[in-house]
């Protein structure tokens, strides 16, 4: 990487403005899920240890420029003081008078929270009065919020105009791990792409097919690719204007060499729900009045072979609707095989990782990543604003 690390900056007595990405799952004002402040952490140890003044920042949710008291930070800065053993000051606002006190009573080591940056209208709008802001704060701006990576905001981008700019530690690893496997990857290389649309997938389906040996399809977009192939596919998920991609997609396939995979088989339902009447059919016999929710036994059988020949499995989205239990079995499958692979494993965020987390395979992957949007970017080939934005070393 040719991004400034920590490693490359003095911090000593100065005040370091670190994004993280805070954007955590809260239930009844508290956080239900704090993966994301622990993947943070190393970074801050070591800021704090090398005796900087650690200013850090964060969205939460969405609140569109607005104060949402449902969004204020104050519960992500409980359980970070309690991860880190130290306490962490949290201002009630983004900037001014209350955080320049702040500010003026930190000493070398302390930690300080500003609210949730996205209470600002400038915030998401990248204003460059916003970004000064920021920088009016600090000596030295360190970006570790990869999963904030894809937006080029104030608080991502526009504050690394103005100040020396490095990469933080989570961020340098997310890079590193999803750069190596694009750029130089160990053979054979095999992607899992599931979800629901075939539309939030069309860049990462392009840019792998350039890259792996085989390309497996899971999921309620495998149907579009299913009926592009002129089966029928009776009310399963399908994107009618996506057909020809599909066979696009197919075609490029051959060309490249790539062994792109669909199921053989599927479980359909008569019903969205747990209670359904269900039944395992070939992928030639889906009845007309029937949607297809998850992958087959054959299929499941068929994927876990393929993932436990690999060298490299990178997985994005789950391959049916695993928030139902009776829908759940493909992407338990799915995590099993990659949880027993010899092969290095990356689980591309989102519901993927949700799913890992859920059936208990998370320790055993190689690396989870902690962007969804990002990681699916970064494997799209896109540059990420966030990290683009930062000095060259
Ligand atoms: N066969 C299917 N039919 C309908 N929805 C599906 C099917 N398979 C998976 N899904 C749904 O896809 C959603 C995840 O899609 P998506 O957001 O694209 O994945 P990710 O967040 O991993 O990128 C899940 O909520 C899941 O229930
Ligand atoms: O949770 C996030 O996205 P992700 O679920 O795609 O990983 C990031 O914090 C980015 O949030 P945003 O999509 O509101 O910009």
């Amino acid at each position: 990487m040719n991004k400034k690390t920590i490693a490359d900056l003095e911090v000593k007595g100065k005040k370091v403005f670190c994004r993280v990405d805070f954007n955590v799952p809260m239930s009844n004002g508290e956080v239900s899920d704090d993966t994301r402040i622990r993947a943070a952490l190393p970074t801050i140890q070591k800021l704090v240890e090398k005796g900087a003044q650690v200013i850090l920042a964060s969205h939460l949710g969405r609140p569109k420029g607005e104060v949402a008291e449902d969004l204020r930070l104050d519960a992500v800065a409980k359980r970070l003081s309690d991860l880190l053993g130290q306490i962490v000051t949290k201002t009630d606002e983004v900037y001014g008078e209350e955080v320049n006190r702040a500010l003026a009573e930190m000493a070398d080591g302390d930690v300080l929270l500003i609210e949730n940056v996205r209470f600002h209208p400038g915030e998401e709008n990248n204003d460059p009065e916003l970004a000064k802001e920021f920088a009016n704060m600090a000596d030295v701006y360190v970006n570790d919020a990869f999963g904030a990576a894809h937006r080029a905001h104030a608080s991502t981008a526009g504050i690394a105009e103005h100040l020396p700019a490095a990469v933080g530690l989570l961020m340098e690893k997310e890079l590193d791990v999803l750069g190596k496997a694009l750029s130089d990857p160990e053979r054979p290389f095999t992607a899992i792409i599931g979800g629901a649309k075939v539309k939030d997938k069309i860049g990462v389906i392009d840019h792998l097919l350039d890259k792996v040996d085989h390309l497996i399809i899971g999921g309620g977009l495998a149907y579009t690719f299913i009926k592009a192939r002129g089966y029928e596919i009776g009310k399963s998920l399908l994107e009618e204007d996506k057909l020809d991609l599909a066979k696009q997609f197919m075609k490029k396939a051959e060309d490249n060499g790539v062994d792109m995979i669909m199921p053989v088989d599927v479980i359909v339902s008569d019903d969205f729900s747990n209670d359904a009447n269900t039944k395992e059919v070939d992928i030639e016999n889906i009845p007309a009045d029937w949607e297809a929710l998850d992958i087959g036994p054959k299929t499941r059988e068929k994927y876990r072979s393929i993932i436990a020949d690999s060298q490299l499995v990178i997985w994005n989205g789950p391959m049916g609707v695993f928030e139902l239990e009776t829908f759940a079995n493909g992407t338990k499958a799915v995590a099993k095989a990659m949880a027993e692979t010899e092969g290095y494993t990356v689980i591309g965020g989102g519901d993927s990782a949700a799913a890992v987390e859920k059936f208990g395979y998370a320790d055993q992957m190689d690396h989870v990543s902690t962007g969804g949007g990002a990681s699916l970017e970064f494997m799209e080939g896109k540059i990420l604003p966030g990290v683009d934005a930062l000095s060259d070393k």
